[in-house]
């Protein structure tokens, strides 16, 4: 793993505008190039967590760059407008204010706040002013079985309540019966609904069969025009995985090069330890390069893994750990 982030260079970075993916025809033999060597990809993501760890500042430094790419995520049927005034606090403030200002970090947020529809409203009430945005997950989110207009009715119902990211989620009967024509179909009006908004598609990774498939839905979903694509919604027995997350980084890289529009990732469900987080983002530099490691590129989706990282920074300033329910996120 390379050690080149500095803690000047942190992730208190100026916005960048990248010009938006806006899709292209559908082009089938390109989608059925798409291949993806299991064993190759296994070896090479066994090999990851393995290597060279990152230490003392440069350790501050990504974990800081990993609370700038974090999603922080409520999606429980419990929820209440009090839990989301709470998780937006703690998103504008991840950190407790003294370790922020011995790190030299005041000002960090997270990349967005991530909830159901109905929690839109207090989270935009509850963020206003501080630049962060909400996202929705939507489409029927998690399964996406709910009738066709309903779910592109949901997005602009979203939308219109103050979402500037959404969440979909794709048929994943389309990948498993190779309907290619209509996951695109489907991918391009989600992403007509949501007008100005960006679209992250989630492809719900564990649902999907193999790795060829999952990069044929990347593929298919990056013709459509997707903003990002995303492994899972936390809801299915496997999300993010790293096999997984190299198959979609490499379907972006190639979609960049072949077109020039780079498409953001989000690795979701189950990443909540600070060292995983660097190991992705490590894996993100690797194959994409240091232009996606920033929040309008990459994002985590992630409930509990804050709280991971900032028992990580205290103890980088304090030499302590704390217990972990000191860092409890809602
Ligand atoms: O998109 C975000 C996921 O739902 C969060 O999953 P998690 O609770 O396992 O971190």
């Amino acid at each position: 793993m390379t050690e080149t982030m500095s803690r000047s260079e942190t992730s208190l970075l100026p916005q960048l505008h990248e010009p938006r993916n806006p899709g292209m025809p559908l082009d089938m033999d390109r989608v059925m190039r798409c291949t993806a060597n299991r064993s190759a990809i296994e070896r090479r993501a066994a090999s990851l967590p393995g290597r060279r760890s990152v230490k003392k500042d440069y350790q501050a430094a990504w974990l800081a760059r990993a609370i700038s790419c974090i999603d922080l995520t409520t999606l429980a049927g419990d929820d209440t407008p009090g839990r989301v005034a709470r998780l937006c606090a703690k998103a504008r403030q991840p950190v407790r204010a003294d370790i922020l200002e011995a790190l030299g970090l005041e000002g960090l947020t997270v990349g967005a706040v991530c909830v159901y529809h109905d929690m839109i409203a207090p989270a935009v009430a509850a963020l206003e002013g501080s630049g962060i945005p909400v996202a929705a997950v939507s489409t029927g989110f998690p399964a996406g079985l709910s009738p066709f207009p309903l779910r592109v009715a949901e997005i602009t119902e979203s939308v219109k309540a103050g979402a500037r990211e959404i969440d979909i989620v794709i048929s994943r009967r389309h990948v498993l019966t190779g309907d290619w024509q209509a996951l695109y179909d489907e991918m391009r009006a989600f992403r007509e609904a949501c007008g100005e908004a960006h679209v992250k598609a989630i492809l719900a990774t564990g649902e999907l069969g193999t790795l060829q498939n999952v990069a044929r839905a990347s593929m298919v979903c990056m013709m459509a025009g997707a903003d990002f694509i995303k492994t899972s919604t936390g809801k299915e027995s496997v999300n993010a995985t790293l096999p997984v997350s190299l198959v979609m980084m490499r379907a972006i890289r190639e979609f960049y090069e072949e077109t020039g529009y780079r498409v953001g990732y989000k690795p979701a469900g189950g990443i909540s330890k600070a060292k995983d987080a660097v190991t992705y983002l490590a894996l993100v530099k690797e194959e994409l390069g240091d232009r996606w490691l920033r929040p309008d590129l990459y994002r985590f989706g992630a409930s509990s893994l804050l709280g991971d990282i900032e028992r990580q920074l205290e103890h980088h300033v304090t030499g302590a750990y704390s217990a972990s329910w000191r860092h409890a996120t809602s």
